[in-house]
């Protein structure tokens, strides 16, 4: 056995040393990158003809869960004593190293290898060598403050936390304050004033798109409050939060966890927050003239999905099964909305089109570009950008729309699973706009199924996709301003400006107008301001990975229920040789 100083190098054996794994005799290796064990004894019980080389096994150590000493009592450790009579001395001591396998469609499950040592001393010296690297990756997360929304999706996310998570946090040494909420916007008022968020390292929202989108709310304002910035301001540069936030998912859609994990499973959330993945998110902000409304950070959809999610809210007892009803029932309705849509596209070419193909994938070259337009230009900068590109500045369109879509992720979910952008970019700084002309209604059916299958939902004639910066869009009709339908900021407001003039009223006809879909939320203005902040947040996620790299990563060997990571052999050489 060895043990190398701090300083040498990474590749570097921190131990290597013979132990039991299954009755077999394995070569265990520990670097500062991986773990890895391979049989070194063949065994009859096994002969296969496999090569020693495809025993090898590697698992990287950001992605170990937690090393424990296996308890004497443990049902494994106990079989394991009484079959391996001809191991007599390396029975004893043993230690299980819990790790993260993938399966299939990007999930994720926590697995455990157990080894068998000679001594104690050396079963103590692999867990303390190994917890030290473990220590030494410093963005897992310690601390986290947890949400839990008990009546999301079919209203079984304590359920889900305690039963599926809580026992991974407390495996991996995560403490968590938990907090089921007790009314709507709960949790985003606890985030916004009374959350003292120096104590943790993340916060978890157990729940659908819609409670993600309080602790987004939350988590954005406190953090715009803390540092004095004015969200009413629609040029304001908004401060990132320092907070990684994580969703287990328990709602209907949960659009924002499938589009960023590309899965929506507890257990897979849990092991992304337990490695602490970090995955930057544009956000959308929205303003009526000067007046924040909301954030968003999936979809902002006008006509067909506005008035899927209005229909919805009605029939909220049906569960998830309520946008199906509303989605076939605002088809035959087949209404359109005139008005009025300018944009600022991102004329930039790293940031590619919507129409190219290039999915944000785990690592996103696109999202990793560095261009001067994301993050680092002030508004007065920006401002000058946009007066000097001329003809490459704003555009508009008028227009009669079914749908005005945009999409600020891809907004993939297991209804649509490429969903309404498929290349749209998590952290880019642009979202998609689609724009839907008024059409058949076989058109429209023929564009909306185009979104189950391979086939692009925007090569219709009546389909147009642009990548923007910002946009805004104006109804034709002027706006409902009833008192009850506005947001407090500007009630106020509205009190010293007479901005309900009986000419307006009368002149609104409920028959022309839409509302925005905000995440799933109802905004209650149709005329908006869309900018987008780039990186606002970061989630507890590392974007989708591709499933070649999955394949390629997982083989079934021997027992159809082990999946696991070869190496390619040269890698496995270098490792055990080094
Ligand atoms: C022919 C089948 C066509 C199926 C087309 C499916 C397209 C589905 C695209 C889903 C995109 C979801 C985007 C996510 C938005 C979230 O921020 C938000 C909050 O959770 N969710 C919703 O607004 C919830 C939105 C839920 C929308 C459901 C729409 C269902 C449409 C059904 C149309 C049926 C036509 C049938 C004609 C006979
Ligand atoms: N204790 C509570 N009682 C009532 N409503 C709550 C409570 N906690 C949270 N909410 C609200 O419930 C709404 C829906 O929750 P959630 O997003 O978790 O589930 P969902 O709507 O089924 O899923 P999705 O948003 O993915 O469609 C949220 O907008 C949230 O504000
Ligand atoms: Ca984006």
């Amino acid at each position: 056995m060895t043990r190398l100083s701090d300083n040498m190098e990474k590749q570097a054996k921190l131990l290597s040393t013979k132990l039991l794994h299954n009755h077999r005799q394995v070569e265990v290796i520990l670097n500062r990158s991986v773990l890895a064990w391979k049989v070194t004894e063949k065994s009859g019980k096994r002969s296969s003809g496999v090569t020693e080389g495809a025993h090898s096994h590697t698992v990287q150590v950001f992605e170990i869960v937690a090393v424990h000493k296996t308890e004497d009592d443990d049902t494994q450790t106990r079989k394991h004593q009484e079959k391996t009579k001809q191991h007599s001395q390396l029975n004893t001591y043993a230690f299980t190293v819990s790790y993260v396998r993938r399966t299939r469609q990007h999930r994720w499950r926590c697995s455990d290898v157990t080894f068998h040592c000679a001594s104690r001393e050396l079963c103590e010296q692999w867990i303390q060598v190994t917890n030290e690297q473990l220590l030494l990756l410093t963005n897992r997360p310690k601390s986290l403050l947890v949400y839990i929304n008990p009546y999301g999706g079919k209203r079984r996310g304590k359920h889900i936390y305690e039963q599926k998570v809580a026992p991974m946090f407390r495996r991996a040494g995560i403490s968590a304050d938990v907090i089921v909420t007790e009314r709507a916007n709960h949790a985003r008022d606890h985030l916004k004033t009374e959350a003292n968020l120096d104590k943790y390292d993340g916060v978890v929202c157990v729940g659908g798109d819609g409670m993600f989108s309080e602790i987004l709310h939350g988590l954005v304002s406190r953090t715009q409050m803390d540092h004095g910035v004015d969200q009413n301001q629609p040029d304001a540069e908004l401060v990132p939060c320092s907070l990684r936030i994580g969703i287990i998912p328990a709602g209907s859609t949960d659009c924002i966890c499938f589009a960023t994990v590309g899965t929506n499973d507890p257990v897979t959330s849990a092991l992304h927050i337990i490695v602490g993945d970090s995955q930057p998110i544009d956000v959308c902000s929205v303003h009526h003239d000067d007046i924040f409304l909301r954030y968003s950070v999936s979809l902002l959809g006008y006509g067909f999905y506005g008035d899927v999610l209005t229909d919805s809210e009605r029939n909220r007892w049906l569960g998830p099964a309520r946008y199906d009803l509303s989605g076939v029932k605002t088809f035959l309705s087949h209404n359109y909305y005139e008005g009025a849509v300018s944009f600022l596209p991102a004329a930039d070419d790293s940031v590619g089109s919507p129409r190219d193909k290039l999915q944000c994938r785990s690592g996103c070259r696109i999202c990793q570009h560095k261009s001067p337009s994301k993050a680092s230009l002030t508004s007065e900068e920006e401002e000058e950008e946009e007066k000097s590109e001329g003809s490459s500045g704003w555009k508009v369109i008028h227009g009669k729309f079914i749908a005005i879509n945009a999409a600020n992720m891809s907004c993939a979910c297991p209804r649509s699973p490429k969903g309404l952008s498929p290349s749209a970019h998590l952290a880019d700084g642009t979202t998609d706009l689609i724009l839907v002309r008024k059409c058949s209604r076989l058109d429209f059916f023929k564009h909306l199924l185009r979104h189950t299958n391979k086939d692009d939902q925007f090569d219709h004639s009546f389909v147009e996709v642009h990548r923007v910066r910002k946009f805004h869009f104006q109804p034709r009709h002027r706006e409902p301003l009833s008192l009850e339908d506005l947001s407090e900021p500007l009630k106020k407001k509205t009190a010293f400006r007479p901005m309900c003039s009986a000419q307006t009223t009368c002149s609104y006809n409920t028959a022309h107008s839409s509302s925005w879909s905000c995440d799933g939320e109802i905004l209650h203005h149709s005329a908006i301001q869309v900018s987008v902040q780039c990186q606002l947040i970061r989630l507890f996620a590392r974007g989708i990975e591709e499933q070649q790299q999955q394949q390629q990563q997982q083989c079934v060997f021997e027992d159809p229920n082990t999946l696991w990571t070869p190496e390619p052999s040269t890698e496995m050489d270098r490792i055990f040789s080094y």
